[in-house]
């Protein structure tokens, strides 16, 4: 047990090509769970076509859940599932939903509900920014990323509840987030995205407790995903350095965490925020765009 865990990357190798966990590696990842963990639970998960809710929907699988994942793409659903089929003998659904369509969040919801008799846990993974100076944001830029990360996610934290409520049945959301505490310059949109989902969470979390509902939230750190396509290799060199353990997360470490929640274990755990982030928030900075100049003065650089 106290072996470090395998597909840490390694941080003498920081701009390797391969970002994130293989098809293979999710398939065969050890697990602290046992493999009956989750019979019989029902789990939606958005943008489980890649990163970390791909992880989150191979592990869900491999713990006996029944599964559905949501995304833009098509594409990248199908290949998850068969993946995930070929790996465990399991049926992944697949919905081409994107989450800032209301409608579109209310049929899915409906459907796979009703297909499965009601959906234990949500998780709202879907998301995601580009890194700009925050005076330099269109407004079509912002509006991206306020959609996505903030009204998206509300779609369907609402959506399910109201089907939670109006079947009387008990439900439990996961709003994976991000370390937003101090700021992060050049994310101003989704900090400003994440901080509402982050206070939407802690507020429903009280008002929907009495219809058996629970929300929390996860704030990764810097974790290694296909999600890195986006930032500028000079960026990616310093991603690791931004902890203390001068490492970049996994996807395991994220999914497995999710679980945790999903089970019983967590049962009496509401309205929280869980940070995944090697102690990022204790020390550490993600700057994607590295120092500005004026931090040159003094030598702070
Ligand atoms: C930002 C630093 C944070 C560091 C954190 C470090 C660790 C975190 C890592 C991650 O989160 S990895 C996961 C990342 N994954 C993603 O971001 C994938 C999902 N992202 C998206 O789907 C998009 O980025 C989006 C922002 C949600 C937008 O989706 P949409 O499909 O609507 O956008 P577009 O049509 O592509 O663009 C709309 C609009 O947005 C502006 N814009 C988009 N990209 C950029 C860019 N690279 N730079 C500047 N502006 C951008 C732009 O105004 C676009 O309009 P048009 O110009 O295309 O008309
Ligand atoms: N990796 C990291 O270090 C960190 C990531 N995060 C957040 O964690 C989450 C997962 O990220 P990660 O796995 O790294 O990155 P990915 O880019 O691999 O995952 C994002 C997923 O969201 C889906 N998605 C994006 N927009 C929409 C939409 N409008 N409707 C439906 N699905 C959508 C994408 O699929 P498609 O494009 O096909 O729709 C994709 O599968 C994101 O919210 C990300 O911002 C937070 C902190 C750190």
């Amino acid at each position: 047990m106290n072996e470090p865990r395998i597909f840490r990357p390694d941080p003498d190798d920081p701009t390797r090509s391969q970002r994130g966990l293989t098809e293979q590696d999710l398939a065969a990842m050890p697990t602290v769970f046992r493999s009956d963990l989750l019979d019989g639970h029902v789990m939606l998960i958005s943008g489980g076509g890649s990163g970390m809710g791909k992880a989150m929907a191979f592990l869900a699988s491999r713990l006996g859940a029944t599964v559905a994942i949501c995304g833009r793409t098509a594409e990248k659903l199908d290949r998850t599932r068969d993946a995930i089929g070929e790996a465990t003998g399991r049926t992944v659904h697949c919905y081409t939903t994107n989450i800032r369509e209301p409608e579109a969040v209310e049929a899915m919801i409906a459907d796979f509900s009703d297909v499965t008799g009601g959906i234990d846990t949500l998780v709202n993974n879907a998301g995601g920014q580009f890194p700009q100076d925050a005076i330099d944001f269109t407004r079509k830029g912002w509006n991206a990323v306020i959609d996505t990360n903030l009204n998206g996610t509300w779609w369907m934290m609402q959506e399910a509840a109201r089907r939670w409520r109006s079947d009387g049945r008990k439900g439990h959301i996961i709003n994976i987030v991000a370390n937003v505490e101090r700021g992060m310059p050049q994310a101003a949109h989704t900090c400003a995205a994440r901080a509402g989902v982050i206070y939407l969470s802690k507020t429903v979390a009280t008002e929907w407790a009495p219809h058996d509902i629970r929300v929390n939230c996860i704030g990764p750190g810097v974790i290694e995903t296909e999600g890195f396509a986006m930032y500028p290799e000079e960026a990616l060199k310093r991603f690791h350095k931004a902890n203390p353990m001068k490492a970049r997360g996994n996807a395991w470490d994220v999914a497995e965490q999710v679980m945790y929640l999903a089970s019983p274990a967590a049962d009496f755990i509401n309205g929280d925020l869980i940070i995944i982030d090697g102690g990022q928030a204790q020390w550490g900075v993600v700057w994607p765009g590295g120092m500005p100049d004026y931090f040159d003065e003094g030598g702070a650089a």
